[in-house]
């Protein structure tokens, strides 16, 4: 045997419900507790997940050097996945925040050259490096809150040369932190002021360059639309993704966030997207069409929140039969966090979703959403060693003390990165 991490008498291991796919309906309350138990971690991926009786008896034989965690009194789940972030950025927003209180809209304030043409511009300006030491602080923050699989999204270059720097960023995050990055290309993420005359010029540079040299580099794995009123109208839309559709790319969309009746979640299920992101304003029929197609509902009530919005109407998705994922959306304008624990919070608080449907959302649904259900998001034999100690004996208690970072100790690839809710272990060994 390899190196051996085992961590055991969980007073709960949340292992998530055993399936295929997403998790729907009443499936997404069921969370597959075991009471007492353990899991033993070899050379990063699960081998051992049962009671602390099995544990002993499978690691009686075992001669190796073992790395022991105490989880007792502990609730153990999954490491937490972030399927949609907007983590590469340079630059504050501050401001932005005060003028929505004053009365300001996200999307005027967009249309006035703010917004993300804000970030795009400071971006820019950015050199890599200091785009990637950026991005890093905020990886570690992520890693304290749980969080070890993300997704990153471009779209804060939108010219070819800085989405692909952006892309070389997010390559740069996985391969120097512990935390594995998912990349996604959104160069229409807004209409650059050098097209503001012509944005079907820009949506041409997308189809014709962008996307070709983002396939070309392998920069990117999903290819994303800020689907919108004002922004990528949906045969904008339909064009780009159906481009990236032919180029191999899997299909995201940021649908129906600002405008209702925009036909975002619609245009998701009809090109059958992976995931539709946001859905504040999807309609009865976009929610049945999600339903029907299998696209997964990303729902970001941080976004809701700091917009002074209703969130999105989980329970109907829910109960419609839409897999629901969760997500902090981490971006300068919208969501500035890196708070899993806190988006977790409110989505109960403010689409009632419970506690056990959170925990699903947070972690194997959430996986699917960035194509990584069959290794991560749930513990069972044969998927990574990406755990989560929390510092309460019960998982209701995490939606029940909310605000608090209740992260004790992280463990990813079997490796603690987390301890004592302090960081222990940023990167990847140069091996
Ligand atoms: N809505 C579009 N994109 C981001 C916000 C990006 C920004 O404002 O910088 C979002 O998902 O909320
Ligand atoms: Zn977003």
């Amino acid at each position: 045997m390899g190196k051996l991490t085992y961590v055991k008498s969980a007073s709960q291991l949340v292992c998530m419900d055993r399936g295929y796919g997403p998790r729907t309906g009443k499936g997404m309350s069921m969370l597959g507790i075991i009471a007492n138990g353990s899991v033993v971690i070899e050379d990063g991926i699960i081998v051992f997940a049962g009671s602390d009786a099995l544990a002993a008896q499978f690691l009686s034989s075992i001669q190796d050097e073992v790395e022991v965690i105490d989880a007792s009194g502990k609730v153990v789940t999954p490491g937490l996945v972030d399927p949609h972030t907007h983590v590469i950025y340079a630059g504050s927003r501050e401001n932005e925040l005060e003028l929505r209180l004053q009365g300001a809209k996200y999307i005027d304030i967009l249309k006035l050259g703010g917004g993300i043409l804000n970030t795009a511009r400071s971006t820019k300006e950015a050199s890599e490096e200091e785009l990637i030491g950026q991005s890093l602080a905020r990886l570690d923050r992520f890693l304290l809150h749980g969080v070890t699989t993300i997704e990153a999204k471009s779209g804060y270059g939108l010219s070819v040369e800085d989405e692909l720097k952006q892309l070389r960023a997010a390559r740069a995050l996985n391969d120097r932190h512990s935390i594995d990055v998912v990349p996604t290309f959104m160069g229409a993420h807004a209409v650059p002021d050098e097209y503001i005359h012509n944005p079907d010029g820009y949506v041409d540079l997308v189809i014709n360059e962008m996307l070709p040299a983002v396939a070309e580099n392998g920069l990117a794995e999903y290819c994303d639309v800020f689907c919108e009123q004002g922004v990528f109208d949906n045969v904008q839309s339909e064009r780009i993704l159906k481009a990236a559709g032919r180029l191999g790319f899997k299909l995201k969309i940021h649908a129906d966030e600002i405008a209702e009746n925009f036909g975002g979640a619609e245009l998701a299920a009809k090109l059958g997207a992976v995931s539709a992101e946001h859905l504040l304003k999807a309609s009865e029929e976009g929610i049945r069409a999600l339903a029907k197609s299998g696209t997964i509902a990303v729902l970001l009530p941080g976004t809701a929140l700091f917009l002074m919005e209703r969130a999105a109407d989980a329970r109907r998705m829910i109960d419609e039969g839409v897999a629901v994922a969760l997500s902090t959306d981490c971006n300068p304008g919208t969501s500035p966090t890196v708070s899993m624990p806190f988006v977790m919070n409110a989505a109960c608080l403010t689409m009632r979703m419970n506690p056990a449907e959170v925990l699903t959302a947070s972690t194997i649904n959430a996986a699917f959403a960035i194509g990584r259900g069959e290794e991560i998001g749930s513990i069972e034999t044969g998927k990574r060693g990406d755990l989560v100690l929390f510092d309460v004996p019960n998982y209701r208690q995490l939606q029940y003390y909310y605000g608090m970072n209740l992260v004790h100790t992280v463990v990813k690839n079997g490796r603690t990165v987390v301890k004592g809710g302090v960081l222990v272990d940023r990167y990847e060994p140069a091996d």
